[in-house]
């Protein structure tokens, strides 16, 4: 073939080629076009195309010949997927070169430090090899190696041709590159909706569970009666609620109880635990965080004031949060916006607030632990759940539910609570108040063996050491003491709160903060003043 004749010809397989590699969006098609067009054109046995990894100074194999056709003499695979320095002597020589590196296997072999890949080409039956530079422009990102079992085969390709090809490849493999980065992230995106599908649908089941909760809220005594009122004419509104109580009262029942009356109830009510969350992550709990905006923020993150948009936030535990992050809050309540940590602009929020406490956050305030401006903000329409042991005449109905409840929980037959059992639960004092009957009857559900409760283990600790001080059987919150010692106050004073003999004199406090200790306490008049005093 005349010079004139061989570069037509290349010029046809190069336009071809180029659009074959041009069209390639998997590797499984450009691994065809070279196995099938390229080897031939280029009198190759084998080849393989190794890419600059991201590190910038390893390489990997990114396309070869099949491995199953070659073997070295040993048995061993010449493809080493692992990654190569760029710097083996071999690799680098190509990248740095413009024209193509012609190797004589035989020679290059004796050399010293030769990287094992060749070894094992040559022990493969590879005579000569072809380096070939890729480029995408003008940046080197690997090189194509053609390995030939004879010699004087590929030194027979003319530059200009060979680094045509290399050219087309080096457009073809961003391109595939590109692709697979997409259907990476394709696929990372299936995974989060699988996630979320799976997660909307246990969020679904809460619901569900929530609403049947709070359609079984059992009490029926005065002070509940309250509760219940407190929250039929708050729900409806959009102001804040701050549910005081101790541990175990059912705050949290009472907040579900709120969100599902008011006109946010088809959207989930969104919950914080701010005592459970390590102090360092709050912030980002709350308000979310962007990608990289601190150590450990690898992902994108939505904080719970985004995700209770348009809904309804429960801050439980709202006096464990740090005062930092109080001054954050208090802003977001004012401003209605929020900004991710490491975000640069905010977003617009229309949160409803319930907060929860079994602190006395008024004394958190005088303590200065508490901001008073977040307690204000906070404190618009205050609900005090009593504790059990001052709703007693609910304990039959409460065991009865939870008994009922954790029976056929437990697929067992039990129907009633034997009257001795029931005389040991109204007489015990409860600190731990629903949660702690709860957890009692649940436990003698699973001990009992008959139709019938007929033995409870209370717990016997507070009556040996109450009865051994020569105290009362009652273990006693500080905020009951100071109830009852206010009301005997008061009762003294005639239900007088302030002059020379009323009870702020007596208890040698200013009337305002007597009045607000009531407030706090749950005590009202009626509490205090009988009904003949009433009515003079
Ligand atoms: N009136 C009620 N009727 C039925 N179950 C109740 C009632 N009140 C509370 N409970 C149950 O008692 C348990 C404790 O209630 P909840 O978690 O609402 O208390 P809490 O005051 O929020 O407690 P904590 O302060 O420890 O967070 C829950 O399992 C709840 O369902």
């Amino acid at each position: 073939m005349d010079t004139d004749t061989s570069e037509k010809k290349e010029l046809e397989i190069l336009l071809c080629l180029s659009k074959a590699i041009a069209a390639a969006r998997h590797r499984a098609d450009l691994w065809e076009i070279i196995n099938e067009q390229l080897l031939e054109t280029f009198g190759a046995s084998y080849y393989t195309i190794c890419l600059i990894n991201e590190d910038g100074v390893t390489h990997s194999p990114f396309l070869y010949s099949t491995e199953k056709k070659i073997r070295t003499i040993t048995g061993e695979n010449p493809i080493i997927h692992q990654r190569h320095p760029v710097h083996d002597g071999i690799f680098d020589r190509a990248i740095e070169a413009e024209e193509p590196v012609l190797f004589n296997m035989e020679r290059l072999v004796r050399q010293k430090d030769i990287p094992a890949y060749i070894i094992h080409w040559y022990n493969a039956g590879v005579k000569e090899m072809m380096l070939v530079r890729i480029c995408n422009g003008k940046e080197p990102k690997g090189v194509l190696y053609l390995y030939s079992r004879k010699t004087g085969v590929l030194s027979g390709n003319r530059d200009s041709f060979l680094n045509g090809i290399a050219d087309h490849l080096g457009t073809g493999i961003s391109n595939i590159l590109a692709n697979e980065k997409i259907v990476q992230q394709l696929t990372e995106i299936r995974k989060y909706k699988t996630r979320l599908e799976q997660e909307n649908s246990y969020l679904k089941e809460e619901w569900k569970k929530e609403r049947h909760l709070t359609g079984n809220t059992v009490g029926s005594a005065t002070a509940m009666k309250e509760v219940y009122d407190l929250v039929s004419k708050v729900a409806p509104s959009e102001a804040t609620v701050l549910i005081l109580g101790e541990t175990g009262t059912g705050k949290e029942l009472v907040a579900h109880q709120v969100h599902e009356a008011s006109r946010r109830r088809d959207k989930l009510m969104i919950k914080v635990n701010c005592a459970a969350i390590p102090v360092n992550l709050v912030e980002s709990e709350l308000f979310g965080h962007e990608k990289g905006s601190f150590t450990g923020a690898l992902e994108r993150r939505i904080g719970k004031f985004e995700l209770a948009n348009n809904s309804t936030l429960f801050l439980d535990e709202i006096g464990e949060l740090p005062m930092e992050m109080q001054a954050k809050l208090l802003r977001v309540l004012q401003e209605k916006e929020i900004e991710r940590i490491g975000g640069k602009s905010v977003y617009k929020v229309n949160v409803r607030i319930i907060a929860a406490t079994n602190k006395n956050l008024e004394a958190e305030v005088q303590a200065g632990r508490f901001r008073s401006d977040l307690y204000y903000r906070l404190n618009v329409f205050p609900v005090v759940l009593p504790p059990l042991r001052e709703r007693r005449e609910d304990i039959p109905a409460l065991a009865a539910f939870f008994m009922e409840k954790y029976a056929t929980n437990a697929g067992k037959k039990i129907t009633g609570i034997a009257p001795k059992v029931m005389a040991k639960l109204m007489a015990y004092p409860w600190p731990g108040n629903i949660r702690e009957l709860e957890h009692l009857i649940e436990r003698t559900v699973l001990l009992t063996s008959t139709h019938h409760i007929t033995e409870v283990s209370l717990p016997v600790k507070n009556k040996v050491l109450s009865s051994q001080m020569g105290m009362e059987t009652q273990v006693r919150s500080l905020a009951d003491v100071e109830r009852e010692h206010i009301l005997h106050m008061l009762k003294l004073s005639k239900g007088r709160i302030s002059g020379p003999h009323g009870a702020a004199a007596k208890l040698q406090l200013p009337s305002t903060t007597l009045i607000s200790k009531m407030q706090k306490l749950g005590i009202r008049k009626e509490h205090f003043v009988d009904i003949q005093q009433q009515g003079n």
